[in-house]
């Protein structure tokens, strides 16, 4: 059975990034995906906001929904501090697979823990199987017509408190409409957009800060 285009990117990286350095990985899956196979990873132009973002908020407990092959939960558990921890969400069990190992070569297992299964499902569990008070950050970057509703039931799950920042991926492209309308208008939500480019293309692609009010 052939090979996924995960799994190559994955081999890739066990064979040509430094285990144990971050950077590594995160250069070598850009090196490959803007050499070989695109693929769709925040990527270095939009995961400079990303970082900036994190490193703005200095979150102890961090969300993200939809790991995919594990670029961007590299990336944000690379930047937290001694004790804080990213809660990574998943559910297709291929890329999870493949996300547990690039975390692992990364050496940030011990910041990150993925989770599988549905965001709808897993977000209700947060408090009392994961041990989740609120979220400092929640970077979203999953199914696209997913934002709107999964930001509603963290609010219905009291997960977010004064402060919470939301980070999306992908308000051009592919485009996330429901999720903009409903947070550029909710007087809840200090939102800002951040104007880029979609990951390994010249096309233009932005992301949105989303400050919760309480
Ligand atoms: C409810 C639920 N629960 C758990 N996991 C979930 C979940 N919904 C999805 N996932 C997971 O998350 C990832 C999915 C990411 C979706 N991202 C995109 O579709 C995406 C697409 C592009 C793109 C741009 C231009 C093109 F021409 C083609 C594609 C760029 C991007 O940056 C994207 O993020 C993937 O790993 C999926 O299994
Ligand atoms: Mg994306």
């Amino acid at each position: 059975m052939n090979q996924s285009k995960e799994q190559r990117i994955l081999n890739f990286v066990l064979q040509n990034a430094v285990r144990g350095d971050p950077c590594s990985v995160m250069d070598t899956i850009d090196k490959y995906c803007s050499q070989k196979e695109w693929a769709m990873n925040v990527g270095n132009e939009k995961g400079l906001i990303l970082d900036k973002t994190v490193e703005e908020v200095n979150p102890s407990v961090a969300l993200e929904l939809g790991t995919y092959c594990g670029y961007s939960a590299v990336r944000i558990a690379r930047l937290l501090k001694a004790g804080a921890r990213l809660l990574t969400v998943e559910f297709n069990p291929e890329f999870a697979a493949i996300a547990k190992q690039m975390i692992e070569f990364a050496g940030v297992q011990d910041k990150v823990k993925l989770l599988e299964g549905p965001s709808e499902e897993i977000i209700p569990q947060l408090k009392k199987k994961y041990e989740v008070d609120t979220l400092d950050f929640v970077f979203l970057d999953h199914w696209k017509d997913r934002y709107a509703p999964d930001t509603i039931l963290l609010q219905e799950c009291n997960l977010l408190r004064k402060g919470s920042v939301l980070l999306a991926d992908n308000i051009i492209v592919p485009g996330a409409p429901e999720f903009l309308k409903y947070i550029r208008n909710n007087p809840r939500f200090q939102c800002t957009n951040y104007p880029s480019h979609l990951e390994y293309m010249k096309v233009e692609d932005a992301m949105e800060k989303a400050v919760f009010l309480g």
